[in-house]
């Protein structure tokens, strides 16, 4: 691995400085990398049964598969297009995969792992499709995967430089990944997305999903097929390092120690990569000499394509089985057996996390957040433009009424319109909700925070941004429309909006976290918001409101709340003058006024069967409906795998 620059580090926090040489943060940068803990990780007997989504029966995907690899090497994992590897590698970093059942033991130093935890915590899996934020520049996105983590695990002879990290350790570590990973030249570049500047490359995001997962410090790294940068993994010479690989090229597969290959979910060869050749050669099958090896291997064991399938099919068995009975397979046996032996003298590795606690995790999720609150569109800025056009739309339309009978209708249409579009709206958020959700869902499997924190932050960061947006639409639209005009009226309006924001908002986060895709959200919301508009008291009154709705469904909207307390807010108070007829005074709604040619607001509430006086008890059920999603999603979170 290089050294660590000597190019200037600001954080991205404080963007100040830190008073360090280059000596120093050289050998902070590599301190975490010293893995005296895990000598080997070595696994047998890994098989892995579905149930085959057409015929429903168990179908077995990773067959009887062996292998080893020790501190320091770096194994590829090769086979055709649905050979097992993917799934293999879920299974030795113990992540959670769509099997029915699975056996076989993985070994971390020749013992089996107290628990899926253990082995959790000292390895690191960047996936296929790794998940990033954005708006976070490429400095940040690892400045926050080392907050996250600290350094998440360290053993009980702890001389590996993990336990807490220091601040002068964290910005060693990243400017010596940014060198490794060819990204100091994209170092304050964004990472990109809808919404946002171009960002980076498709290859620099996967050195970037592989960077951000080594400076956690694990011991082992395990890589599903990357694109770029394994070079620079490869340089770190004390990890275990096991990546699935598609098609690499000579100088890639050279990079590689060991070779693992695959197919139908059986082992076909394992061993040096230098190996190959000759055990192919001893069943017949001579190399070429300017072949690419990778090539002629995934011909060997690749039946897709074969005109003969049912021939090609025997002859993948014929040398699967030669395999097993090979030498190779023997010593691979034999090396795992002395690793079993060794290790069961030595005792269970212990691992001790050294995870950051609870606030400081939240603290470091707000900050996040924070940054992406205000560099990504998507995530407020588009609401805000929106709810302004919207506001200025409400106040145009409905615009300057009086208090006057005419205007009675207009005004409760403007408070329900309001309200429920307001609310509507709320589904903008779920594309900037599904990104964070994706990266918990990833930064969960590696063990860095829970459904808590992620919920806390979230909730907490969505406050001052939905009360600016209730704000902002309420200071245009209410004074242009002549809601009633007191400063008290206004503000209760305004805290009303927020409510109803927030506990839009708080349905958005339950929905889209049980299903994280945009349509399906989107449609889910939409529907949940035409339910709640159709039984909240507006489009039927809560008197004439059949049973079934009124009981199952009117309680708990919200917006039934939030359209009877603004109602109050407007009625309960005011008074409307009726028309002058010819034969007198004509009053739409007959009050104790009536003799005046007035109308009592009270009166149009009563229609609705509103009262004032309420309000205490209904911010308190308004909160309970709040917290009653947050806590649903917060179960759907802890549920998620
Ligand atoms: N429920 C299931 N029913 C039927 N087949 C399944 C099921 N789940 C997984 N498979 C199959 O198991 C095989 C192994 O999948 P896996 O993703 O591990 O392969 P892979 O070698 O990583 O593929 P790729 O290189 O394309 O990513 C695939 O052929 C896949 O279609």
């Amino acid at each position: 691995m290089s050294a660590a620059s000597s190019a200037s580090y600001t954080d991205p926090a404080t963007k100040e400085a830190p008073n360090m040489t280059d000596v120093e943060r050289g050998s902070a940068a590599n301190s975490h990398l010293l893995n005296t803990t895990v000598h080997s990780l070595a696994w047998k007997g890994i098989t892995v049964t579905v149930k085959d989504r057409e015929t429903k029966l168990p179908k077995t995907i990773v067959d009887n598969v062996q292998g080893i690899v020790e501190a320091g090497e770096i194994l590829a994992l090769i086979g055709p297009s649905g050979s097992g590897k993917t799934t293999l590698l879920h299974h030795l970093a113990s992540r959670p995969t769509n099997a029915l059942s699975t056996s076989g033991t993985v070994l971390l130093n020749g013992v089996t792992p107290p628990s899926p935890r253990t082995l959790r915590s000292v390895t690191r899996f960047v996936e296929q499709e790794d998940t990033l934020t954005g708006a976070l520049t490429v400095r940040e996105t690892l400045y926050f995967a080392s907050r996250l983590s600290s350094s998440s695990s360290s053993s009980s002879s702890s001389d590996d430089g993990a336990g807490t990290t220091s601040w002068q350790e964290r910005v060693a570590r990243i400017e010596g990944l940014l060198d490794a990973f060819g990204l100091r030249d994209q170092a304050d570049a964004v990472v990109g997305g809808p919404g946002l500047r171009k960002g980076i490359s498709g290859g620099q995001k996967r050195r970037l999903g592989a960077a951000s997962q080594l400076i956690t410090a694990p011991k082992v790294l395990v890589l599903d097929e990357p694109t770029s940068g394994l070079d620079s993994v490869a340089g770190w010479e004390v990890l275990i390092v096991v990546a699935s690989i598609h098609q690499p090229s000579t100088s890639t597969l050279n990079l590689f120690d060991k070779l693992l290959l695959m197919s139908h979910g059986k082992t076909h060869y394992f061993g040096p990569v230098t190996g190959v050749a000759a055990h192919y050669e001893s069943l017949g099958c001579r190399m070429p000499v300017h072949v690419n090896p990778a090539e002629f291997m995934l011909e060997m064991v690749n039946t897709d394509f074969a005109q003969d399938r049912e021939s090609a099919v025997q002859r993948l068995a014929e040398m699967q089985h030669a395999w097993t009975r090979s030498r190779g397979a023997q010593e691979l046996a034999a090396a795992v057996a002395v690793v079993e032996e060794k290790g069961s003298g030595v005792g269970h590795l212990e691992v001790v996390e050294q995870k950051p606690s609870l606030p400081r995790v939240v603290l470091t999720l707000l900050h996040r957040s924070f940054i992406k609150s205000y560099r990504d569109v998507v995530v407020y800025g588009i609401r805000l433009a929106m709810y302004t056009g919207l506001a200025i739309m409400i106040g145009t339309v409905w615009l300057r009424l009086d208090a006057a009978q005419e205007s009675i209708i207009p005004f409760i249409n403007a408070i329900f319109y309001g309200s429920a579009f307001m609310s509507f709206m709320a589904c903008a958020y779920a594309p900037a909700y599904i990104e964070d959700y994706m990266q918990f869902i990833k930064e969960k499997r590696n063990g860095l925070y829970g459904a808590t924190a992620m919920l806390v932050s979230n909730f907490l960061i969505g406050i001052p941004y939905l009360f600016i947006f209730s704000l902002v639409f309420s200071a245009i639209s209410y004074w242009l429309s002549n809601l009633q005009p007191t400063t008290q009226a206004f503000f209760t309006w305004v805290f009303w909006v927020f409510l109803d924001l927030l506990a839009a908002e708080s349905m958005v986060v339950l929905l889209t976290s049980i299903f994280p895709s945009f349509v399906i959200s989107l449609a889910l919301i939409a529907f949940a918001n035409g339910l709640w508009m159709s039984v909240n008291g507006f489009m039927v009154p809560p008197s004439v409101l059949n049973v079934f709705y009124k009981y199952v469904f009117h309680f708990w909207d919200y917006q039934k709340y939030v359209f009877e307390n603004m109602m109050v807010n407007e009625f309960s108070e005011r008074v409307y003058s009726c028309a002058q007829v010819e034969s007198g005074c004509q009053c739409m709604w007959q009050t104790d006024l009536a003799d005046q040619c007035l109308i009592r607001g009270q009166g149009v509430l009563d229609q609705y069967g509103y009262k004032p006086g309420h309000m205490g008890r209904d911010v308190g059920i308004m909160m309970a409906i709040i917290v009653g999603y947050r806590l649903a999603a917060w179960i759907v979170l802890k549920l998620k795998r």
